[in-house]
């Protein structure tokens, strides 16, 4: 569903992809992995047109994307969980899940709504009125997907969704990634917490200076404690 081919990317001299390859085929999630640094958001936000490549190609559903505004990207069906969850502060729950949705100008029929992200997420509903700043940190990470999920997208990227939270609330993330699959999502998500991106993902990428060194299965991984110890410091 969606392919990166070679791609690179700069931050003014630096050069921070040096050649990414990857694919997350139709209803699968990957997880991408690697230290502080390797280039793994810099992965998410340039397959977001947040950030240009200079050079390869990104692929969604056979269609060149790499050319396209973040404002493109976002129409054409993928959803940024941006990394620390980005709430705006002087909204409610519900505003900030209505400003995000899509207006359907073909007038076909959105896959998601809001009624349908309040029934993946009932606390929200119970809170709609409630500031975004007023959730705790595992509901706004709750209220981050949901505001992705407005976009009416068919895959979503997520950045570090564990960060900052507690394990238990780790493992319900890992619910959440579960049920988005069991709805037709595809995923690539940034994680740096090793069991939340065993327990969610098909597929593991491990990143290293910019590029994807090692991949295998969530059991591949768990079982190289070689791997583990060169690229995730473990
Ligand atoms: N806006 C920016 N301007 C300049 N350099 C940047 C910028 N953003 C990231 N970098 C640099 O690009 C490299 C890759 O950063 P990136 O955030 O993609 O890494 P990461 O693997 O996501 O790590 P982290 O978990 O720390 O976010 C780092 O050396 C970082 O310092």
């Amino acid at each position: 569903m969606l392919e990166l081919e070679n791609v690179h990317a700069y931050y003014g001299n630096s050069h921070i992809l040096q050649g990414v390859s990857l694919a997350v085929p139709t209803g699968k999630c990957v997880a991408l992995l690697g230290r502080n640094g390797a280039g793994k958001s810099t992965t998410i936000h340039t397959i977001a047109g947040l950030h240009k490549s200079q050079r390869g190609s990104i692929r969604f559903k056979s269609k060149p994307v790499e050319s396209l505004t973040s404002y493109q990207i976002s129409r054409e069906g993928i959803g940024l969980v941006p990394q620390g969850r980005r709430i705006f502060p002087s909204l409610s729950i519900r505003e900030n899940l209505t400003m995000a949705a899509r207006k359907n100008l073909k007038g076909d029929t959105s896959e998601w709504d809001i009624e349908k992200v309040y029934e993946l997420f009932p606390v929200l509903k119970e809170r709609e009125k409630n500031m975004g700043t007023q959730l705790s940190g595992g509901q706004q990470q709750m209220l981050a997907i949901g505001r992705a999920l407005m976009t009416d997208p068919q895959f979503l990227l997520m950045d570090e969704p564990s960060e900052g939270l507690a394990p238990v609330i780790i493992d319900q993330i890992g619910d959440i990634v579960a049920k988005l699959k069991e709805s037709g999502l595809s995923i690539l998500m940034v994680e740096q917490n090793i069991s939340l991106a065993c327990q969610a993902a098909d597929e593991i990428l491990i990143m290293n200076k910019g590029t994807i060194v090692w991949k295998g299965t969530p059991d591949e991984l768990l079982e190289n404690d070689e791997i583990q110890h060169k690229y995730l410091g473990v």
